[in-house]
């Protein structure tokens, strides 16, 4: 074959071959076209899937954890005070079946049912007596026994900690939940129960067992909760003996308890027993499985508030030497004393503002759809409806300069009376609002209040680790890690 000769094209073949050439571009535009539409999702897809997971990854490693996988259920953000007063309120929007779900209840706390608000007010109405009412005398006559308890709690905490150049390094998690468990169990249970080992274990143990069901729930799908369950928290092993021993004591007369009268007669366990005496409704089961409702409500949120209140005054050194002028002068302490302290409970106050353990307060899920008296919000059926905690604290009306700590701003008016760290309003949503608003915050101000100003009389604080993380998030809850040590200095 000759390959070597070449005819140039003539016209009428060239322009035959721009044709052909047309067409082809033409069949394949319109083909890939076609293509586009089919592959474009997958495309998208796929893309969304790799952004998200690098995103996931990203999060994971600046300590931010969530579901990325999961459908949410639609969450309805209100904001006036009208609105807020009304969400706390409403009938049909549940505060229970929100708790229920988020922490599965079903399962963490022998099966309560929580898709109802049968006797909510009578529930609502006992806990608001002993805890609200009732609260601030028995705590003011506690007082003396929290502390001898605090300090023997606090020696043991300092005896096991690391020491490094005469200092005493502790794990701050930990510490700040064993001592506030120890507190809190006397306050429900006296001195007797709560120094049994057995029982104090397990009331350390059961609300660790719940957030640690709640992670679990949220990830894995809905029929094997009851398994998972089993498996975190050895077959409910906490919650059926706290269970256990509470009936035991409801079922039996007070006089029959080991524990002294001076302090029995002022704790939560025999209030709550002497107030339902009578009552067609309480009975000792349930009084029971009510006591260990609020035990999770009481022992969870002050930890992790007190953790937090810590590791900002341990970066913090001239705010320490304040707080500890500011409890020299008040001494000797009593727990009116201690309550009254403007710069203590300013602190505090500001530390919770700042950081809210979660951005979302006041939630209820609406049980049936419902519609704001004023038709501003429609919430639908199975949706949560909630407060931005975050927004209501950051707000500059209430908070002149809201992104900067300054615990002064609710002392510093000297016309106006304080704003107190128990003060429920709607600019400060972390108590919730209204009628179920939280009846055990004199009890959480005094177990944070107690333990702070007893550390800062003796030691100076900072943290071993300025550079190192110190919280992490879940969704809309900031957790502490449990790594986070601070270095205590005794006194001179
Ligand atoms: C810093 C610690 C605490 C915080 C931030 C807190 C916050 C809350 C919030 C937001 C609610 C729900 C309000 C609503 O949804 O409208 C609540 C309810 C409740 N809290 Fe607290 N709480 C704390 C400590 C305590 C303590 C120490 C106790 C008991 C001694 C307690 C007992 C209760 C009870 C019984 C309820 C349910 C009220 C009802 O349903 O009628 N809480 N708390």
């Amino acid at each position: 074959m000759d390959f070597g000769h070449y005819e140039p094209l003539n016209n009428v073949e060239r322009c035959l071959l721009l044709f052909v050439f047309l067409v082809a571009v033409t069949y394949v535009y319109t083909e890939i076209k076609a293509w586009h539409i089919i592959l474009y999702p997958l495309y998208r897809n796929i893309s969304q899937f790799i952004s998200a997971g690098m995103s996931t990854v990203q999060d994971y490693r600046s300590g931010k954890y969530y579901k990325p996988w999961t459908y949410i259920t639609p969450v309805v953000i209100v904001s006036t005070k009208k609105q807020i007063a009304e969400l706390s309120e409403a009938a049909c929007l549940s505060q229970r079946a929100v708790y229920a779900d988020m922490f599965g209840f079903k399962h963490t706390m022998d099966k309560l049912e929580h898709n109802t608000s049968d006797h909510k007010v009578i529930r609502t109405r006992l806990y608001s007596r002993v805890l609200q009412v009732m609260g601030p005398d028995h705590l003011n006559a506690l007082y003396p026994y929290l502390l001898t308890r605090l300090k023997s709690n606090l020696d043991e905490q300092f005896r096991r900690g690391f020491i490094s150049k005469g200092c005493i390094s502790l794990p701050i998690a930990q510490t700040a939940r064993q001592v506030a468990s120890s507190l809190m169990g006397l306050m429900f249970f006296g001195e007797a129960l709560a120094s049994n080992d057995e029982f104090s274990n397990a009331l350390l143990r059961y609300p660790q067992d719940i957030v640690n069901c709640m992670a679990a729930f949220q990830i894995a799908p809905s029929f094997l909760s009851p398994l998972m369950h089993a498996i975190i928290t050895k077959r409910g092993r906490s919650m059926s003996l706290i269970q256990s021993r509470l009936f035991e004591h409801l079922s039996s007369q007070p006089s029959t308890w080991e524990e002294p009268e001076h302090t029995k007669q002022r704790t939560i366990l025999y209030n709550m027993a002497n107030l339902a005496k009578g009552s067609d409704y309480w009975n000792a089961s349930l009084l029971a499985q009510s006591l260990l409702g609020i035990w999770f409500a009481a022992s969870h949120q002050p930890w992790m508030n007190l953790h937090f209140i810590i590791l900002e005054i341990s970066v913090r050194k001239d705010w320490q030497t304040a707080l500890r002028q500011e409890l020299e002068q008040a001494s000797p302490l009593d727990y009116n004393r201690l309550e009254q302290l403007p710069l203590l409970d300013s602190f505090i106050k500001e530390t919770v503002r700042f950081n809210p353990l979660d951005k979302l307060a006041i939630r209820r899920k609406a049980m049936e759809s419902y519609t704001f008296s004023d038709r501003s919000v429609l919430v639908p059926a199975g949706a949560t409806v909630c407060v931005s905690a975050y927004d209501q604290m950051h707000n500059p009306q209430a908070y002149p300069e809201p992104d900067s700590f300054n615990p002064s701003r609710y002392f510093a008016n000297a016309d106006a009376t304080q704003s107190r760290f128990t003060d429920v309003s709607e600019y400060f949503p972390v108590w919730g609002y209204g009628s179920l608003a939280c009846p055990g915050r004199f009890h959480a101000s005094l177990v944070i209040k107690m333990v702070l100003s007893q550390l800062l009389l003796k030691y100076e604080m900072r943290l071993e680790d300025e550079k190192a993380r110190t919280r992490w998030s879940w969704e809309t809850f900031t957790m502490p890690y449990e790594s986070t040590r601070v270095i205590f200095k005794q006194l001179m």
